[in-house]
């Protein structure tokens, strides 16, 4: 019994750090992640980067198929949650097993948020019910740095780009943030709240800051 507690201990310990960038869309994540894929202080610890949905796979593909069509918002939830699950077991919880640190651009509190709102008329408080689904299974966060910006700014963002999704509404993405934040609020110990709204310089600058930060003061315990 003892062995087995100093077991999990141990694995807790050497367990990697998992990092996730999340906001509306058109806040600006991915613009991020490129930057801090060529930073040479991010580039020291060499993380993994990833995100939801994942790119490539058979459970992503699903998602981005139905994302793109009218599919019915409850098959749209499972979809992404199948993902999350594919994405966990084989390349999320590996890699933390292996003490690397792990950066998501986006993750279940896109989830959280997203089907929050897109459920709201089909179910009785959405937001729980989906965190619910997510509890005893998925990993938390030990970082989550929330990209917050006006949903006009973004879909105005989101219009420039070229490619649109049926999430870049004002209406909806307002309701997007407003559940994000509200997350945030909850645990501001897990959560980072940053202007995304500044300069892609200034941005990148505030997230750069705020992960060495984490790493520093997790590697100093
Ligand atoms: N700080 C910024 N100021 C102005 N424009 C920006 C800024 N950051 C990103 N952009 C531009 O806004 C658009 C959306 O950015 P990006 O794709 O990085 O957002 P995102 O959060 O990853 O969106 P999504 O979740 O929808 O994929 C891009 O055209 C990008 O060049
Ligand atoms: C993970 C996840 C994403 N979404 C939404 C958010 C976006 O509008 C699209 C795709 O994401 P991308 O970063 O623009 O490629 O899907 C969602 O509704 N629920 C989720 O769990």
């Amino acid at each position: 019994m003892k062995t087995c507690k100093k077991k999990i201990e141990k694995a807790v310990l050497m367990r990697g750090k998992l990092i996730t960038l999340e906001g509306i869309d058109g806040s600006g994540k991915s613009t991020v992640v490129k930057k801090l894929q060529e930073n040479h202080d991010i580039r020291v610890f060499e993380p993994v980067f990833t995100r939801e949905p994942t790119r490539g796979t058979l459970t992503g593909n699903a998602v981005q198929k139905a994302i793109q069509s009218d599919t019915d918002q409850f098959a749209e939830l499972f979809l992404f949650t199948a993902d999350h699950a594919e994405h966990l077991a084989k390349l999320v919880k590996p890699a933390l097993e292996n003490g690397k640190t792990v950066i998501s651009d986006r993750y279940s509190d896109s989830r959280y948020a997203y089907q929050g709102i897109t459920l709201k008329n089909r179910i009785e408080n959405p937001l729980e019910w989906v965190k619910s689904l997510h509890r005893g299974w998925t990993v938390i966060p030990d970082l989550t740095i929330l990209f917050d910006i006006e949903p006009e700014i973004a879909v105005e963002r989101c219009g420039k780009r070229g490619e649109q999704t049926k999430f870049e509404t004002i209406e909806l993405l307002r309701g997007v943030r407003n559940i994000f934040l509200r997350l945030a609020a909850e645990e501001p110990d897990r959560f980072i709240v940053v202007d995304a709204s500044c300069s892609p310089e200034d941005v990148e600058k505030t997230v750069v800051q705020k992960i060495l930060e984490f790493v520093q003061r997790d590697e100093n315990k």
